[in-house]
């Protein structure tokens, strides 16, 4: 995915309105977004085209799709025929699991991010323990893109060493989470970033001092 600035902005925003004023402040900055459950619950799936029709955004869905393959199948088609250009899925579910969803962004020529380890503390727990394995199983399963986190840089150059040069690798957890664009950009290929952009009194002067 070609991301503008290598900057997405996590619209976790809890109406349309808000979403709409939020993309207009960024618009130069950015031109991919990530929406996650907040904003898609609020506003249902037509907010995906509804901002690519009025900003021709790229938007990636965060909803860390976790279920049997079955119902895997089910939520990836309904996202991607509400208009996604991506969708972010969990590795812990297993192969069966993530093959449902990848399958499915192959039928609609999209893309699909597989979630390895998570930016937050409880990542420590469960999650760190399983990402190698996760990052092993998607290069298995010909995976190109990753999420992995910007809070803990030795953990996202693991991931890096893992899934290779050529993945492409988006990061969550610069600004409000502690972690450094800078930094995170010299091993990700991408940050995501949310209240540091859409919380600040000048969400346009926040994005061009993050692209500075
Ligand atoms: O490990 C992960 C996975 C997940 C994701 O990106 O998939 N996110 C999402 O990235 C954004 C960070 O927001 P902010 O902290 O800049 O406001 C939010 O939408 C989170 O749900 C993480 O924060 N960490």
């Amino acid at each position: 995915m070609n991301i503008k600035n290598n900057l997405i902005l996590a619209l976790d925003v809890g109406s349309e309105s808000e979403a709409i004023d939020i993309c207009e402040k960024v618009k130069e900055s950015i031109d991919t977004i990530k929406i996650g459950y907040p904003l898609a619950l609020a506003e249902g799936l037509e907010i995906i085209k509804k901002l690519k029709d009025k900003f021709g955004f790229k938007v990636i869905c965060d909803f860390k799709v976790a279920d049997i393959d079955a119902t895997n199948e089910k939520i990836c088609e309904e996202t991607f025929k509400a208009g996604a250009d991506a969708i972010i899925c969990h590795g812990f579910v297993g192969p069966d699991s993530v093959q449902a969803c990848l399958d499915v962004a192959n039928k609609y020529e999209k893309e699909l991010f597989l979630l390895t380890e998570m930016s937050h503390p409880g990542a420590k727990k469960f999650l760190q323990p399983a990402a190698d394995e996760i990052a092993k199983m998607g290069i298995k399963m010909g995976i190109t893109n990753y999420v992995a986190p910007a809070t803990r840089l030795d953990r996202l150059q693991d991931i890096r060493n893992i899934v290779g040069e050529d993945a492409y690798i988006i990061s969550p957890g610069v600004g409000k989470q502690g972690g450094d664009g800078k930094k995170t950009l010299e091993i990700s290929n991408a940050i995501i970033v949310g209240r540091s952009i859409y919380e600040a009194e000048n969400p346009k002067e926040a994005c061009e001092n993050l692209l500075k």
